[in-house]
């Protein structure tokens, strides 16, 4: 088993790595750990990995760690595991991984695993693997502007602080969004392959991470009013049914704007607008709980 951990993600808690691997060893299981020494670090180590013959990936850290491993081991054999380690952890919540120990262990040794169908970006400066969201507009602003020792000190808090920081000072553009060929224009847009959005918290209930495609959810209105209403409708689920919010479906989108405007990748800064975004050629197979609540769901029969 080879674990690919990132010691910069989340609060840098270590506990809980070694937690899992304890276990795993304990069940006389090997583990090979390598620690990424750079962003991007993750997809070389996960294509050695597999082309050492892999079977089983573990990215240990957040969803930009899970969405770099992937990178380097798509195409191959090797099955993805995931030890939730950042601050946000969406698509842990979005999969029904546990986070108690003794359970992640067991998922991560478990025969069961789950289709993830990763997103491409391309914007003028790179192709970017994602597995969870692309955000443009005010969201990617403040993953932009976050204060790393803010986010250590206090984790997710530091987007709600950063949010309010950032609020008085954002212009709202309007962006050119195209969806298989329509066009709309919004202050600012999610193309999402999951249906939470933050951490745990709903933003399409019908999207399909296991399958091609994407849930797109255009915020029609921006300003600090409509903004503040979306960051307070968003603990309780209400986003996408907020005024002036539309939920799309498509499969494939481009958002442009002439100044530029900030793209977010899996929550990490991911450049700026033009971005064009596709389905990946191809899955990975996530190991997962037995009982999965993602494919248990009444949502996806
Ligand atoms: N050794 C390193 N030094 C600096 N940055 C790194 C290092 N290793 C990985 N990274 C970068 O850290 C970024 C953030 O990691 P990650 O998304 O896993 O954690 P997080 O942001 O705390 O969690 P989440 O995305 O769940 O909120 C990744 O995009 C990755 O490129």
């Amino acid at each position: 088993m080879y674990v690919i951990h990132n010691p910069t993600a989340g609060r840098r808690n270590t506990r809980k790595l070694w937690a899992v691997l304890d276990c795993l060893l304990a069940h006389g299981i090997s583990v090979k750990i390598m620690e990424t020494r750079y962003g991007g670090h993750a997809s070389s180590l996960a294509r050695e990995a597999a082309e050492a013959g892999a079977r089983i990936i573990i990215a240990a850290g957040g969803d930009g760690t899970i969405a770099e491993t992937v990178s380097g081991m798509i195409g191959s054999s090797a099955r993805l595991g995931i030890i939730p380690l950042g601050t946000a952890n969406v698509l842990a919540h979005e999969y029904g991984i546990p986070f108690h120990t003794k359970d992640l262990a067991a998922t991560l040794t478990s025969p069961h695993s789950t289709p993830l169908w990763p997103g491409m970006m391309q914007t003028n400066h790179q192709t970017k693997l994602f597995v969870q969201m692309v955000g443009a507009g005010f969201d990617a602003h403040v993953v932009h502007a976050i204060n790393l020792r803010l986010k250590r000190a206090v984790g997710r808090n530091a987007y709600i602080i950063q949010t309010l920081t950032e609020l008085p000072k954002y212009s709202f553009p309007d962006l050119t969004v195209t969806v298989d060929g329509s066009t709309y224009t919004a202050a600012n847009a999610i193309i999402s392959k999951g249906r939470l959005y933050g951490g745990p918290y709903t933003l399409d209930p019908t999207a399909r991470p296991d399958r091609p495609g994407f849930s797109i959810t255009l915020f029609r209105h921006g300003g600090v009013f409509s903004a503040l209403r979306a960051g307070m409708a968003l603990p309780q689920s209400r986003m996408s049914r907020l005024p002036g919010v539309i939920s799309l479906k498509g499969a494939h989108v481009t958002i442009a704007h002439p100044d530029g405007v900030p793209l977010q990748a899996d929550g990490d800064a991911a450049g700026y607008t033009a971005v064009t975004l596709k389905d990946a050629a191809q899955p990975v197979q996530l190991a997962t709980p037995a009982k999965n609540p993602f494919i248990d769901s009444r949502l996806f029969t």
